[in-house]
Order: structure tokens, then C-alpha cells, then sequence
């Protein structure tokens, strides 16, 4: 996103950009009073703890207690010190800051500070001034206090810190009226400063011509056709994301999920962004790192109290900034060896270029833009690169992150999901179409967006005079537009606090700024809009559902308490720990005819046509005996069904030959040749191998194997009480070993199951 950048920047630091400094200010007592009211009716559940539950979306499915309390009592106290005026100045603007300094100069100062602010107290309407104090804004993200002033001081006011001051604008029309109708009076300010080091003059910092031309020859590469090829890219990556849950949860280890959303996005951002696999949901090489330096350090500048980093000396013999060096260093030669890459693709294709141009090899953004002969410096080009990955990998992980945050707490809402992805999604990965129908999927990003938006705040400066909600103000104001107060304006929304997807109609349009009336800013608005907005929101819908499809999530027990924080995007101050379940559903055991062939090796090709069910081998000992006596390996085949597209589950008992027969039947794409079997899996059970030669086995393995067989994700429990997965391990191929009795799942015995899940092959 413009995210990081936005994020960064909108992350404006309690520290560095606010400064210290305190106030001593009066609100008038009935103000204070009617303020206080307001905000008790109105408080906010700001916090991590997603709602009440109240109104049509979820169940408010209880949040911990000792959060609760810790915020109420912080926002209690931080109301009390509203209401006794500890935050509110008067007087011009400028007053506040000027008082201030001179009250640092001790008694004289104090004086002069005093008769300053008194003169200056009786002229014409001035922005409403609150004063900010370090102790407020520690120890939480800083734009929640922002929302206590907000109710008080309204859609406008100045915050002055120290010697810094700043407009927090919270009114939709004066939002609307910087972002869009007056945008050219405001440039990115602050946070051009704060990321230059890693984005140099790409498209989110950049102002003025440099952004024209840059918005005009990026914005075309997003085209229709791109988008649409990226969905395969985000079923790709979330798949992978779904394999590593897999074995999390046949492990039953618990996950921190906020980390694998971030390498997600990485992962999707990079190869979209210039064709890079940085598979960081694999690998954690050196590349990786020095994203994840990079990143750190542009969180660390937009939060520090002292811009170290400026300091002459210190910056170069500091080991943090020589190991950000570095790993700018390293991004850099990476990003110009696969701008030479690119060139000379480019150069051998006779691809004719065209507005819809893409590469089908390599559909990135890089591709587009050499290819359209865009006539630009490579420092320019690894601006805007570096400026896309950031932009596009931090903001979608966040809004992953707090989607399953909030669906952990609102299990009605992802019943809902999940219905939604089963029926539309099945076992395929989601389509361009599959993902225009997954609405109410889109309603639930929608609103996690409303609810945490990514970044909070918006940073601007003017540049000119203006007019702001009727108030005067100069060139050289910092402004910071808080999406946060607008997105959760009590007077705008009903339930403001509750995460409830249902606001948004199914049939009805895509919210956005317009038809929200800068209510709602998800991606910004006006000319600086996100150019990523649709990539985004496909990429968080495709990665949502094909994962609630798969699984199910809970907060991990023991999990540490979800506070927020702010970096570049709203973080959470200790991960996102989940404990992640396979979905098992019921199996429907159709009494289907299945061939059963001989153990004997001399019998391979008599097959004797008898009824199996899942239920003959797993209701009772004696037909679990009987499995093992046929050779020991069950196989278990999931039929899809034509008509419905619903998954069916049934097993067949065939020997070792026989399993290895039928792997080799199944094509590279997962299908069995013959029928409508799309995958198999097998299992093993290791005492039955005794009667076949380790050469036989080897050989079927490996044939196995080399035939890519797609049965890559197994689960397997074992009879209660006996070795459990600690006997199980897996073997080339995909294949489980397994001491212990293996069964197909069945509602009357919970304890006896075994799946498997349908797997393109190679993934
Ligand atoms: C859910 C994910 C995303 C969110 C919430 C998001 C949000 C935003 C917002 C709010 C802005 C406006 C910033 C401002 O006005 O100061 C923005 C700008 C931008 N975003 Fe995104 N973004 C997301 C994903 C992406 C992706 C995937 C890309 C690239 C592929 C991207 C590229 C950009 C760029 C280049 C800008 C700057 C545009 C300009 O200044 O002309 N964003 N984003």
C-alpha cells in the first residue's frame, strides 16, 4: 500500500513527529461536560477485542477481560483529562507552540508565555487547539487517543506537541476536500522525509511532476488482464500457505499467524511486482532479511524521538544503520540484476506492445514497463519498485491479519465464510469468476478495512493557503486525515464498533469513498488513490477463502493478548498466535462398487468386483483386522461429483501393487485417467510390509514420486491410546507411514479417521 508508506507515515510517531511537550488549557465546563457524556455513551471499543457482538455480524464471541478492563480504565482516564481541559488550548495556532518554548526558559519565560496566550486568547474563530502530552499517547497506538479528542474537538482541530503542531482532520467534507477537490494544495510532507531512504522518488513519496509521470506510467500495468492473471498467483501462494497450516496442524503446533500473512504477501508482491519468488513462506535467505530490515528500519524512523540516522558521525559507524546499508545494498543489486533480466526478455520477445499488454511468463509490473519503453532512470525504477513491494505487501498482510483476528471472534461470520467458500470455491483454486462470486467474502475485507483501516491515518502538508471547515490555514501545516476517526464515526456508522459484514449489501456496490462520501477511505482517495485497490482486495478474498475453507481458526490457548500498535500498518504488539484445525466434515460413504484386487502379485490383473464402503473398514475391529490382512495399504479416493461439484469420500483395499498401480494412473494435473477420481492418497500400514521386498517398495516409491503424485497433504490419527503421529512420518511422495490403524472418518467414531485433500499436482 501506499500502506507502508502511508503506514509509515501514517504512523506518525508518538515521538519523533509529536514531540513532548504538556498543556495546561482550559474547555469551557459545560463543554467538558457535554464532551464527557458523549464520549461515555460513545466509547469506543478501540481495542483489539472486536466488538460487542451486538448488531447483525457476530457473535461478540468474548474478549479477555483483563484487556478490557486495561483499556476502558485507559480510556477513562485519558476522557477525565479531556474533560478537565488538560488538552485544550486557545488562541491563534501559533500560540500554543511559541507559549510553550518560551515556558521552557524558565520563570521570564513562563511570564511572557502567559501574557502571550492571554493577548492572543480574544480573536476570531480559530481552529479548536489541543495540546498533547507524551503520557497520553504512550503505551498505546497513537491514533486511538486521536479518537477521544476527535469527539471532543471535532472533525478539525490542531495538535500541538512541544514545539510540533499538526491538524487532525476526522470530518468526511474536509477529508474529501484535501484528498480530492484541493489536492494539488497538499503534498505527502512528513512522510517523503521518513521514507526517502527507501523509496527514493517512488510513487507514494513522490510529488508534483515526478509523481505525474510516475502515476501515468504505472497505473496502465494494472490493467484488467494483469489483475485477472494474478489470481491464479494468489491461489498459488495461498496454497502454499494452506500446506504449511496443514502441517501445523497434523502436528498440532500453534501458528503466529500475523508473520505467515506477512511472507504471503511478500511472496504475491514480489513476483507480481518484478517476477521474484522470494518463497519466504519456504525460505528465510538473505533477500528476505533484507526486506524485513528495510521495513523495521522505516517503522523505527516514522516512531523514533531522535533521528539518529541523521546524526553525522553516528549514522556511518552505527551497526543498525550499517546493517541497513547492507541490506539496501543487497535489494538493490537484486532489483537492477532483474532489471537487466527483464531488458533482455523483453528485447528477444516479438510481443507487439498494446494497452492490455502482458507477458504471459512474466505478467509483473516491471515486465509492462520496459516493455512500454518506459524512458526512465534505473534509480527511478527501483524507487517505484521498492515503493510497490512496500505498498503492496504490508497493507494486505495487516488486513489478513485482522480479518482472522475478527473471524476468530465472530464464529457466526465465519460459518458464513466458509458456506460461502465451500459452495462457490470447492476443491479448485478460485478463478477470476469464482472470485466475483465470492461477495460475501468481499464484505467481510470490506469491513475488516473499515474497522482497521491500513494505514490509519493519512499523511499530508500544505502548500499552499486554504480553507479548512471554515477555518484559515497556512502553507507548511502537517496534516494528519485519522481514517481510524472517520471509519469508526458514531454518527456515521450504527454499531460503529462491531464488525458486521452485513452493512454492506451483497447485491449492492463495492463500497468506496465515493459512494461513501470519504465516510469510508480505505484506499485513500483523489488522484493518490491506492493503484493497488483491486489487486488488494482480490488478493485478501482469494487468501481468505481458500484458507476458511481448509480450516478452521481459534486464538491459540495461552495466546498472548491482540493489543494493537502502529508501524507502517496497524500491527499487533505480540503476533497473532492461532491454533489451526483441519475441517472435517462428515463424509458422505456412498455404497459405491469398488474393485478389490487379490494381495497375491500373481492376481494383479483379476480384479473381483465387490461392494466397499468406508463404513466396512471403519466400524469395527474385526473389518480393521481385515484391512490389514489384504495387504496393508488402503487407499483412499475422493470422487468429485459431476453434477454437484461436492466431494465424496470412499475407500478401496488394494495391496501394495495394486496402490502403486493406481498412482501411476494419476496424470501430472492430479486426475486419474479413467473416471472421475481426481486424487488419491495412500496409507500405509508398516507391520503389512513384510511380505514385499524393500527393492519392490523402493521401486514403487520412487515411481511414485516421480510421477508427482499430488496426495501431498495428509492427515492421519491413530486409534486413541496408540503411538499416534509419533510413528507416522511421511516418505517420498507424500506418502504416510504409519504404525498405527488408519480409518476413514466417521461421525460414530470421531476418534477413527483419515483424509486426505485434492492437491494440483507439483504443489
Ligand atoms: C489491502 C491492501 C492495501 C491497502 C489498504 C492500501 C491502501 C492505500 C492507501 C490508503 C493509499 C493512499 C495513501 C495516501 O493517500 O497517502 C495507497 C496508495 C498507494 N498504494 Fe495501496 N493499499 C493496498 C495495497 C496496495 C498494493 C497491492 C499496491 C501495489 C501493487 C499498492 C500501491 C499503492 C501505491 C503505489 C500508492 C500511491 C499512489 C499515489 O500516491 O499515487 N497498494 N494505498
Amino acid at each position: 500500500m501506499a500502506a507502508t508508506s502511508s503506514a509509515a507515515a501514517a504512523a506518525p510517531p508518538p515521538c519523533r513527529l509529536l514531540g513532548s511537550g504538556q498543556a495546561h488549557l482550559r474547555l469551557p465546563p459545560s463543554a467538558a461536560a457535554a464532551a464527557a457524556s458523549a464520549r461515555r455513551r460513545l466509547l469506543l471499543r478501540c481495542a483489539a477485542s472486536g466488538g460487542n457482538g451486538k448488531g447483525g455480524g457476530g457473535d461478540g464471541s468474548g474478549s479477555d477481560p483483563v484487556l478490557e478492563e486495561r483499556r476502558r480504565r485507559r480510556q477513562a482516564e485519558l476522557a477525565a483529562r479531556i474533560a478537565s481541559g488538560e488538552f485544550t488550548a486557545q488562541g491563534p495556532a501559533w500560540i500554543a507552540p511559541l507559549a510553550v518554548g518560551l515556558a521552557k526558559l524558565g520563570p521570564p519565560g513562563e511570564l511572557a508565555a502567559a501574557l502571550l496566550t492571554k493577548v492572543a486568547g480574544g480573536g476570531g474563530p480559530e481552529i479548536p487547539q489541543a495540546v498533547g502530552s507524551m503520557s497520553a499517547v504512550t503505551g498505546q497506538a497513537f491514533f486511538i487517543p486521536l479518537y477521544d479528542l476527535f469527539l471532543t474537538y471535532g472533525g478539525i482541530f490542531r495538535l500541538n506537541f512541544g514545539p510540533k503542531s499538526f491538524l487532525i482532520v476526522s470530518d468526511p467534507a474536509i477529508a474529501k476536500h484535501i484528498l480530492r477537490d484541493n489536492s494539488k494544495a497538499y503534498s505527502k510532507g512528513i512522510l517523503a522525509e521518513i521514507l526517502e531512504f527507501v523509496m527514493g522518488t517512488g510513487l507514494i513519496p513522490a510529488d508534483g511532476e515526478i509523481w505525474r509521470v510516475r502515476r501515468r506510467a504505472i497505473v496502465p500495468a494494472m490493467h484488467q488482464k494483469y489483475v485477472t492473471a494474478m489470481i491464479s498467483l494468489f491461489g498459488y501462494a495461498s496454497d502454499r500457505l494452506c500446506q504449511k497450516l496443514d502441517k501445523a496442524a497434523t502436528d498440532g503446533e500453534d501458528v503466529e499467524m500475523e508473520s505467515l500473512f506477512s511472507r504471503l504477501t511478500l511472496d504475491v508482491i514480489g513476483k507480481a511486482v518484478f517476477n521474484y519468488d522470494f518463497d519466504s513462506l519456504s525460505y528465510d535467505n538473505g533477500i528476505v532479511e533484507a526486506v524485513y530490515v528495510t521495513l523495521r528500519e522505516a517503522e523505527m524512523r516514522s516512531t523514533s524521538p531522535i533521528p539518529t540516522w541523521e546524526i553525522p558521525i553516528w549514522k556511518d559507524i552505527s551497526p543498525r544503520q550499517k546493517k541497513v546499508n547492507e541490506a539496501l545494498a543487497l535489494i538493490n543489486k537484486t532489483l537492477d540484476e532483474l532489471i537487466d533480466i527483464c531488458k533482455r526478455l523483453v528485447e528477444e520477445e516479438d510481443l507487439q506492445f498494446h494497452e492490455e499488454y502482458m507477458n504471459e511468463q512474466d505478467p509483473s509490473i516491471l515486465h509492462f514497463l520496459l516493455a512500454s519503453g518506459d524512458d526512465v532512470s534505473s534509480k527511478q525504477l527501483r524507487d517505484d519498485l521498492m515503493t510497490m513491494l512496500i505498498a503492496g505487501h504490508e497493507t494486505s498482510a495487516a488486513v489478513l491479519t485482522w480479518t482472522f483476528y475478527l473471524l476468530s471472534k465472530y464464529p457466526n461470520v465465519m460459518a458464513k465464510l466458509q458456506d460461502e467458500a465451500d459452495t462457490v470455491l470447492g476443491d479448485r483454486l478460485p478463478t477470476i469468476e469464482d472470485v466475483k462470486k465470492l461477495k460475501y467474502t468481499t464484505r467481510v475485507i470490506n469491513e475488516s478495512l473499515r474497522l482497521y483501516p491500513q494505514p490509519p491515518v493519512l499523511i499530508r502538508r500544505s502548500i499552499e493557503e486554504d480553507m479548512l471547515g471554515g477555518y484559515p490555514i497556512g502553507r507548511g501545516e502537517d496534516i494528519f486525515i485519522s481514517v481510524w476517526n472517520l471509519h469508526h464515526c458514531p454518527k456515521h456508522w450504527d454499531g460503529a464498533d462491531v464488525f458486521n459484514p452485513e452493512r454492506w449489501p451483497l447485491d449492492g456496490p463495492n463500497p468506496n469513498e465515493t459512494n461513501q462520501n470519504f465516510s469510508y477511505l480505505p484506499f485513500g482517495g483523489g488522484p493518490r488513490k491506492c493503484v493497488g485497490d483491486m489487486f488488494a482486495t482480490f488478493e485478501t478474498v482469494v487468501a481468505t477463502a481458500m484458507l476458511v475453507r481448509r480450516f478452521d481458526f481459534q486464538m491459540a490457548p495461552g495466546a498472548p493478548p491482540v493489543e494493537m500498535t502502529t508501524g507502517a500498518t496497524i500491527h499487533t504488539t505480540e503476533g497473532l498466535k492461532m491454533t489451526v484445525t483441519r475441517r472435517t466434515k462428515p463424509p458422505v460413504i456412498p455404497n459405491l462398487e469398488m474393485k478389490v484386487i487379490s494381495d497375491s502379485p500373481e492376481n494383479m490383473s483379476t480384479t473381483t468386483s465387490m461392494p466397499v464402503s468406508a463404513a466396512s473398514i471403519a466400524s469395527g475391529e474385526d473389518q480393521q483386522g481385515q484391512a490389514y490382512n489384504t495387504g496393508g495399504l488402503i487407499v483412499c479416493l475422493l470422487y468429485k461429483e459431476k453434477l454437484s461439484g461436492r466431494s465424496i469420500w470412499t475407500t478401496a483395499r488394494l495391496n501394495l501393487q495394486q496402490g502403486f498401480q493406481l498412482a501411476k494412473n494419476v496424470s501430472t494435473d492430479g486426475r486419474v485417467m479413467a473416471g472421475e477420481v481426481i486424487t488419491s492418497a495412500i496409507f500405509l500400514s508398516r507391520e503389512k510390509f513384510s511380505g514385499h521386498s524393500p527393492e519392490m517398495m523402493a521401486s514403487g516409491f520412487s515411481s511414485i514420486s516421480s510421477r508427482r503424485l499430488p496426495s501431498m497433504n495428509v492427515d492421519a490419527r491413530h486409534r486413541k491410546g496408540q503411538s499416534g503421529r509419533r510413528g507416522a512420518r511421511r516418505l517420498a511422495g507424500g506418502i504416510l507411514l504409519g504404525p498405527g490403524h488408519v480409518a476413514v472418518d466417521k461421525p460414530d467414531h470421531p476418534d477413527l479417521w483419515f483424509g486426505t485433500e485434492y492437491r494440483p499436482a507439483g504443489r
